[in-house]
């Protein structure tokens, strides 16, 4: 198992504004990394230079893969194609097109517009977009927020079985510690601005342990949150 990406000491200030505070860390071929920080401690900006649209200060960002894609927080549809055209502007191949349309849950909405599609249904279409190319990195920005806990636990089952078929890295950033249990292998904690890395769970769950009533599932969830807490006096979850 190869490493797809190293960051080493990375730093990011804007003028004097020190955002993201000597971040170290190693993305494995396969592995699936979730960054839970709280909002505005630069996860963004982080993307930002993994993507190349943001230069760092100081330290090193390597990546050794050349397809990355990336899931936007808000999906961004264009509003007057149907679903499957918003897929076939990305790559212009009918049976991956189906092939994907059916792993993702979005059988029968193919010839919808946006406009028609619920928020659930509209990420489903934004996370295939990002997967159609078979990216060896798929970096997600908060990509649930909106959406109620069942239908982010149905489409992190969906990029699960899409992730066991094509094994590819995921790096996710969220402040939901139930979503990182889901998704993650390992779960780095960050604190407030600036960022810094405080501390990484290595999630070891079992298929049936990824289920939020299961009780190692409570356990590490509790455990996760416990440590948030004695980090910061602010609520985060
Ligand atoms: N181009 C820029 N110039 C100056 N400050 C910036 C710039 N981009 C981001 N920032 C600041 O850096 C901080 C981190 O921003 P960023 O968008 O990366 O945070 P975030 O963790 O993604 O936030 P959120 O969860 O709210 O999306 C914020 O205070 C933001 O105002």
């Amino acid at each position: 198992m190869g490493n797809v990406l190293k960051v080493d000491s990375l730093t990011k200030r804007f003028g004097d504004f020190l955002v993201i505070d000597g971040w170290s860390l190693d993305l494995q071929e396969g592995e699936k990394i979730v960054l839970l920080g709280p909002s505005g401690c630069g996860k963004t900006t982080f993307f930002r230079i993994v993507s190349g649209l943001e230069r760092q200060s100081e330290g090193t960002v390597e990546t050794f893969v050349d397809k990355i894609g990336y899931v936007f927080q808000e999906p961004r549809l264009l509003p007057w194609r149907t679903v499957y055209d918003n897929l076939k502007i990305v790559l212009d191949d009918e049976k991956k097109i189906k092939q994907i349309i059916g792993m993702i849950g979005l059988e029968g909405f193919e010839n919808l517009l946006p406009s028609k599609l619920s928020g659930g249904m509209k990420q489903r279409v934004n996370i295939a977009r990002s997967l159609l190319v078979e990216p060896q990195i798929l970096l997600m920005d908060e990509p649930f927020t909106s959406l109620d806990l069942n239908i982010k636990l149905s489409i992190i089952k969906d990029i699960e079985k899409m992730w066991k078929k094509n094994y590819f890295s995921i790096l996710m950033v969220t402040h939901d510690i139930k979503e990182a249990l889901m998704l993650g292998n390992k779960v780095v904690i960050l604190s407030q601005r600036p960022a810094r890395i405080l501390n990484v769970f290595n999630i070891n769950l079992s298929k049936d342990e990824k289920n939020i009533y299961d009780k190692r599932f409570l356990e590490l969830e509790s455990q996760i949150t416990k440590f948030v807490m004695s980090q910061s006096e602010d609520v985060l979850v």
